[in-house]
């Protein structure tokens, strides 16, 4: 077993003698005790993590003993003892109900910030979400506005989604996208093609951006090699830009840019050209159409998986959400609630290299936090995530401005979850969007705090098979090193 140790943020303090360590356990109780949960089965979750932390107290009292809490949770076994010692006979509603109260301790004791300017609190959005618990019918959460339907399917009484679907980006309030025929020259469109242009013998002018060959195969899926340039960026296929508007919505004093992909971009057809709305190339902009679900899960909320079956490069659906300036990003992460599930926001910055001296206001997001579409149900995974995000030019051939589609990086089987990683530094803590704990159960998670309970977890379920004197029958060997 590769034992985590920590950095030096995290590296164990002096030891606290023995009354102050007798006071420590008994704290910890009395906050477990709170939510419910008897000292029994804190107890050995509690000696775990304190041999794995060196006897470092602060990492387990932190966030109002979150780490404990969520260790607890964790271990299948305390699950169902946690869920023995209560009256009601459905685990998932107990342990649900118990996660909630978790947080609102949390909220209860974390300060809430407040709005700092006129514009926030002019933010309808942000009250419109409030003021409505519910906005869509379970059969469809898109109202009718996508070609698909998506129904949202509960199975452990998840508290419903507290935002406005809709198929297409949105300017917030300052972001300015400029489109315009008179921006979209005659080299950057295909004026006189009729019909398909994927089945002109002479790629047009809209492949240009893609090398002269079209992004999608006849099948409307991603060219095979496109996709894998698109996958495994090089090294070098890096920026970074001189004032870097990331970097400023951290802190006053902005480290140096830490580098952006240069993105390869997918251009598809569109109003100016002649083709038909069919062209193949207009693969992004006819909208989702393969069978998408939205369901529950126990550890990460809200999440989408597909029933059919998808092969690779298939388009699942473009992230839609308001576009926000930085400046108004850094607004709202400001005022939201400590806690509160924030929907990733996407950082338009594929051209922010070209732009010297971008100003906040001139940078661009997409936010689907109180207004989106299905992709915003779709979770984190770290590294071998199901899916990628690629941007797509369509009305804009500066790319300023332009859209982010998913697709398929391998063959998907119905019903898996669908993933993409968003990229999260999460050691980074100055990153003005507060990481969640990940539970993605990917062998390459890159939250070490999340792998550091999961280890716990292995080390409980070994002993418990030992102490049970069960062989090594249905257990993989490799888990227990
Ligand atoms: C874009 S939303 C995804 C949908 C979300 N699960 C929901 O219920 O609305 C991102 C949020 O989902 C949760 N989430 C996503 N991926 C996760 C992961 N790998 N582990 C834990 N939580 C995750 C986090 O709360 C995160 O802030």
């Amino acid at each position: 077993m590769t034992t985590h140790k920590k950095d030096s943020k995290t590296s164990a303090p002096k030891a606290p003698d023995l009354n102050e360590q007798k006071q420590k356990v008994q704290k910890a109780y009395s906050a477990m005790a709170d939510l419910g949960i008897s000292t029994e089965v804190v107890k050995p979750v509690l000696k775990n993590l304190l041999n794995l932390y060196d006897g470092n107290w602060e990492l387990i009292e932190e966030d109002k003993y979150r780490t404990l809490a969520d260790a607890i949770f964790e271990s299948p076994d305390d699950k169902k003892s946690i869920a023995e010692g209560s009256t009601s006979s459905n685990m998932n509603t107990v342990i649900h109900k118990k996660r909630r109260k978790i947080i609102q301790v949390e909220d209860d004791m974390e300060p809430i910030a407040k709005p700092t300017c006129p514009t926030v609190q002019s933010d309808n959005s942000n009250s419109l979400v409030k003021r409505n618990s519910k906005f869509h019918n379970d059969n469809d959460i898109t109202r009718g506005t996508e070609k698909i339907k998506i129904p949202l399917i509960d199975e452990i009484g998840l508290e419903p989604p507290k935002f406005l679907y809709i198929p297409q980006n949105i300017s917030y309030q300052e972001a300015y996208v400029p489109f315009s025929t008179a921006r979209i020259s005659d080299g950057d469109c295909c004026l006189k093609c009729t019909g398909d242009c994927l089945s002109r013998r002479v790629p047009c002018a809209c492949s240009r951006e893609t090398g002269g060959e079209f992004a999608y195969t006849s099948k409307g899926l991603l060219r095979e090699e496109f996709l894998d340039a698109c996958i495994e960026p090089k090294k070098h296929d890096h920026f970074y830009c001189q004032d870097c508007p990331l970097e400023k919505a951290k802190n006053d004093n902005p480290e140096p840019c830490k580098g952006h992909v240069l993105r390869k971009f997918i251009k598809e057809c569109w109003r100016k050209c002649g083709c038909t709305m069919n062209c193949g190339n207009r693969v992004v902009q006819r909208g989702p159409t393969c069978k998408l679900q939205v369901f529950s899960t126990e550890d990460k909320g809200w999440a989408v998986r597909s029933t059919q079956y998808l092969p690779k490069g298939s388009f699942i659906c473009e992230y839609v959400g308001e576009i926000l300036t930085n400046t108004e990003l850094y607004e709202r992460n400001n005022q939201s609630q400590v806690n509160e599930r924030h929907t990733y926001p996407v950082l338009l910055d594929a051209d922010w290299g070209s732009e010297q001296g971008l100003k906040d206001e001139e940078a661009l997001c997409l936010d689907a936090t109180h207004f989106g579409n299905v992709a915003r149900f779709i979770n984190h995974r770290c590294s071998d995530s199901n899916l990628i995000e690629i941007p797509v030019e369509m009305e804009t051939p500066h790319h300023h401005y332009y859209h982010i589609a998913f697709f398929t990086k391998r063959d998907i089987d119905p019903f898996e979850e669908l993933t993409w990683d968003y990229g999260i530094d999460f050691a980074d803590v100055d990153h003005p969007i507060k990481a969640f704990k990940c539970q993605c159960a990917s062998p390459h998670c890159r939250d070490v705090r999340r792998k550091a309970v999961a280890e716990i977890k292995k080390k409980d379920s070994r002993g418990k098979r030992i102490a049970s004197g069960s062989t090594s029958g249905g257990l993989n060997r490799k888990q227990v090193h």
